[in-house]
């Protein structure tokens, strides 16, 4: 009997056991091509023709770009399900997924992130708030401290972090914070139930930006989420605040807040995420007070794997039973 046949958009790296396994009930198709015009050709010649689901990593956006209504319409009608190995699924177009016909069912990977997005958080709120940055890149020059010695730290004792997003990442966040003293409050769109706070309070919008001396962005990005973080939202913070991104760069505007760091308004910042990734706004580079990650927040052996078998998971599922197992939130009822 022929095997259903699955396609890998991406690498799996550190979950062999289950993609060994994954590769005894299914043919897995690689494509060739390193970028999307020759992807789209690939696709469009059949290459891809009879594949039922799909892997995908997010780097593998370098090979297909956007997976848009115009690459969708270009995938095999076959292919019915895309199982993503990441928690934000931004890069795909979920409307225009369910739309297609057949459905192209999309699922990501929740949970698995949440302890190393948050502890990148936590890093980053920890060498923004000591504004470490600047005598980090002296030592290595051999300049101890750097010249003339960067302004003093704050202690993260008693200060307020502000989480806009109380999914996993920022629950998870908000525990580990307040075992440095801080004080937690959050906005979500709907407020969590009691026992799920953690001892957070809800805030409104309005209020976040008021109190926070810290705010961290763990909010998804979407049509409704894009500069969510902008000028008028830097004008009603606390002079001296700190901002911690490890979403996705989009949901601030990055213009803004050069702005807002040039003026002091904004004390420093700890990113790990990027409007334009893989480039970083020159004013953010040449800022001493920014701490930056090049989107490291899930670089570690153990979360990678975790990532990967729940994604290899789905795409068992999709070939066994028909279904993912953790189907995206707009598509669960498809
Ligand atoms: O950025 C990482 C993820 O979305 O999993």
């Amino acid at each position: 009997m022929t095997k259903p046949k699955v396609l890998l958009l991406g690498e799996v790296t550190q979950a062999s056991e289950a993609w060994s396994s994954l590769s005894t009930i299914a043919t897995i198709i690689t494509p060739t091509s390193k970028d999307r015009a020759s992807f789209l050709s690939e696709t469009r010649s059949g290459a891809f023709d009879g594949c039922i689901a799909s892997y995908r990593t997010f780097p593998s956006f370098s090979m297909t770009g956007p997976l848009d209504s115009d690459l969708i319409s270009a995938l095999p009608s076959s292919l019915t399900f895309l199982a993503h190995c990441g928690a934000g699924y931004d890069q795909i177009d979920v409307a225009a997924c369910a739309s297609r016909d057949p459905p192209l069912r999309v699922s990501n990977v929740p949970a698995a992130v949440d302890d190393s997005t948050a502890d990148t958080a936590a890093f980053l709120i920890l060498g923004a708030l000591r504004n470490f940055n600047t005598s980090m890149l002296a030592a290595r020059k051999g300049e101890w401290r750097g010249r003339p010695e960067p302004k003093l730290g704050h202690d993260p004792q008693g200060k307020v972090l502000g989480i806009l997003g109380m999914g996993g990442i920022g629950r998870n966040l908000a525990r580990k914070m307040r075992a440095f003293g801080m004080e937690v409050v959050y906005h979500n769109r709907n407020r969590l139930p009691k026992e799920e706070e953690g001892g957070a309070d809800w805030v409104s919008f309005e209020e976040l930006l008021g109190k926070s001396d810290v705010l961290s962005l763990n909010l998804p990005l979407n049509k409704h989420t894009r500069h969510i973080i902008s000028t008028a939202e830097f004008e009603k913070m606390k002079r001296g605040v700190v901002i911690v991104n490890t979403a996705r760069g989009p949901v601030m505007d990055e213009a803004a807040l050069v702005e807002a760091l040039k003026s002091g308004k904004v004390y420093s910042a700890g990113l790990d995420v990027y409007e334009e990734e893989p480039k970083i706004h020159p004013g953010l580079v040449e800022n001493p007070n920014v701490v930056l990650l090049p989107h490291m927040g899930t670089w570690s052996v153990e979360t990678l794997k975790k990532m990967e078998e729940v994604a290899i998971a789905n795409v068992r599922s999709a070939v066994e039973k028909g279904k993912l197992e953790t189907p995206v939130p707009e598509h669960k009822d498809l």
